[in-house]
């Protein structure tokens, strides 16, 4: 019996300061997300949006700090991971509709269990900033160092996540990294597959050593998918799109791949950074639909 998924949205854009984010839960299911996973014969129930509180005002968020709307973002992570914990205790699969990719702090806390976790991280990006590193100031380019507790997040416990093993991290589809980002990538354990490995190697043999990465000697993994990981000409409606990008089969078989590891083992799994605004059409937010109905085990034949 496959296991229920359990739908939560995240409507926050505190992790960056392109606005519009927010509405990326509203697109998705807009889209269909609810009725293709049930067509595929995946059971789902939607639990809604979680509060997120609204600052009034400016269109764009300011520039002007280290870390912006850091406070913020530990709010909704606090409840992002409780509801997520709640759904891995009663033995569904959570799926995060973000919101900016600062979620995943929650996410990935909610899921760990203090048990030990791995992560496939399908990103343009690193996401592995510091406050001190950051040429933004943006937390969406940081959540993955939040979660390993590098730099300042050594000293945030909301933001650590203990059960995430380094060793088991893998980060998919990286073409761009900010110059201090890549140095504190290099002396990490984590593995990276650039956009480069994918071209030489071909997508399916990166993503089998991917899910190999996230899987060995833990019992359970995230899937964390940003869709800047996309071409931006399939995925324009994103925040911080970059050229060169999976393709749309690629991006499918990828997650068609997800799907085949054992039911069992998938701990959880968000889609993050669908700007509405910036989309075509929600071309964005039906791709991100798509995607991860495929991941969760819809098949064309
Ligand atoms: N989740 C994302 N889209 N992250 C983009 C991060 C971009 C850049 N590395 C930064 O720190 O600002
Ligand atoms: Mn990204
Ligand atoms: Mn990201």
């Amino acid at each position: 019996m496959q296991r229920t998924v359990r739908i939560i949205g995240a409507p926050t854009d505190y992790g960056t300061n392109r606005r519009g984010v927010d509405m990326g839960p509203s697109a998705i299911r807009y889209a269909g997300l609810g009725d293709r996973l049930d067509e595929s014969g995946r059971q789902t129930t939607d639990v809604g949006d979680l509060f997120v509180a609204r600052t009034a005002g400016q269109s764009q968020r300011a520039t002007d700090s280290n870390a912006r709307h850091l406070e913020e973002t530990r709010e909704v992570c606090e409840r992002i991971e409780a509801e997520v914990k709640d759904t891995v205790e009663s033995g569904e699969i959570p799926l995060l509709l973000g919101g900016d990719h600062s979620v995943a702090i929650g996410t990935v806390n909610g899921a760990t269990r203090e048990s030990p976790m791995g992560a496939v991280w399908f990103d343009a990006h690193g996401d592995f900033n510091t406050p001190s590193t950051s040429p933004s100031g943006n937390v969406h380019g940081m959540p993955l160092a939040g979660l390993l507790g590098y730099g300042e997040f050594g000293e945030m416990d909301w933001a650590r996540a203990d059960g995430l093993r380094e060793e088991n991290v893998a980060i998919v589809g990286v073409r761009t990294l900010d110059e201090h980002e890549r140095k504190l990538l290099r002396e990490s354990d984590i593995s990276v597959f650039t956009m480069s490995e994918i071209d030489t190697r071909g997508l399916t043999d990166v993503v089998a050593d991917a899910l190999a990465t996230a899987t060995d000697g833990v019992d359970g993994f995230h899937v964390s998918l940003d869709m800047d990981w996309l071409d931006p000409q399939i995925a324009p409606g994103v925040g911080t799109p970059v050229r060169g990008g999976a393709t749309y089969r690629e991006a499918h078989a990828a997650m068609e791949q997800v799907a085949e590891r054992d039911d069992a083992s998938l701990r959880s799994i968000e889609v993050v950074e669908v700007n509405p605004i910036l989309d075509e059409a929600n071309e964005t937010a039906e791709l991100a639909t798509e995607l991860v109905t495929s991941a969760l085990g819809k098949r064309i034949y």
